[in-house]
């Protein structure tokens, strides 16, 4: 068993208490999915973990839910962004004005992996919804590591191709912590699911030992 990342603690926002009695661990290989209603407090409990593991010197995939991109650059900037802190300042600056054709070449297989081929050099901010959110997914995967952090990472693409991404993610990352809102999704991908409500982490427990009752339950007020 892991050593909790999050032991016995609550998580909030200043003064205000989102979840309480929280115990967190994330074991190398595990698949966790994190399910409750909106405002229930998935981000929050992915926000701290992130924080926690590169804190605590991890190297950390993150697709946040606003995904967290620069609207101004292109495609290719912003993928290349996920690994600004591999290279100097100046090595990253001379990229971002004159792109290196080797950076380019790197780049390009994942823009293809996630369904962007032929957009690197468009502008992140003229960009559709779905193809946004590849362009975060693309940034992850360009940054590679062990672990993914996603907070409803395909959430704006259709089931089909949100299943297709999920599973080359996991052929990506050993261990992920996704917040997903398909519940299927999440039985479909997961070790373990996590289950908020209330305030609270009602269950964690291996995917394949919950039932139908588990979720609908959480999903009713
Ligand atoms: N920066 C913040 N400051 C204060 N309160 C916050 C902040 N971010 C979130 N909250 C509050 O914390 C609670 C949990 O929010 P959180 O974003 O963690 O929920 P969620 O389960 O991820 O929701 P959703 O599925 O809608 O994204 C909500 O009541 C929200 O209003």
């Amino acid at each position: 068993m892991a050593r909790p990342l999050i032991d016995g603690e609550e998580l909030g926002y200043g003064a205000t208490v989102v979840l309480r009695d929280v115990t967190f661990a994330l074991a190398p290989g595990e698949r966790v999915a994190v399910l409750g209603r909106s405002g229930a407090g998935k981000s929050t409990l992915l926000t701290s973990v992130y924080r926690r593991l590169t804190a605590a010197g991890r190297r950390v995939a993150l697709v946040p839910q606003d995904h967290a991109l620069v609207p101004q650059l292109s495609v290719f900037h912003n993928v290349f962004m996920g690994r600004l802190d591999e290279r100097s300042s100046l090595y990253n600056l001379a990229n971002l004005a004159w792109p290196f054709p080797s950076e380019r070449a790197r780049v390009e297989p994942v823009l293809e992996e996630v369904g962007l081929s032929g957009l690197s050099r468009r502008e992140v901010g003229a960009l559709s919804g779905g193809q946004k959110q590849r362009t975060a997914l693309a940034r992850a995967i360009h940054r590679g590591g062990d672990i993914l952090i996603g907070d409803e990472p395909v959430s704006a693409v259709d089931e089909h191709q949100a299943a297709a991404i999920v599973a080359g993610l996991k052929d990506r990352f050993p261990t992920m912590l996704l917040s997903l809102h398909d519940v299927e999704l999440a039985r479909g991908i997961a070790t373990r699911i996590l289950g908020i409500k209330r305030g609270r982490i009602v269950f964690d427990r291996p995917a394949g030992e919950l039932e139908q009752a588990d979720f609908d339950d959480l999903y009713t007020a």
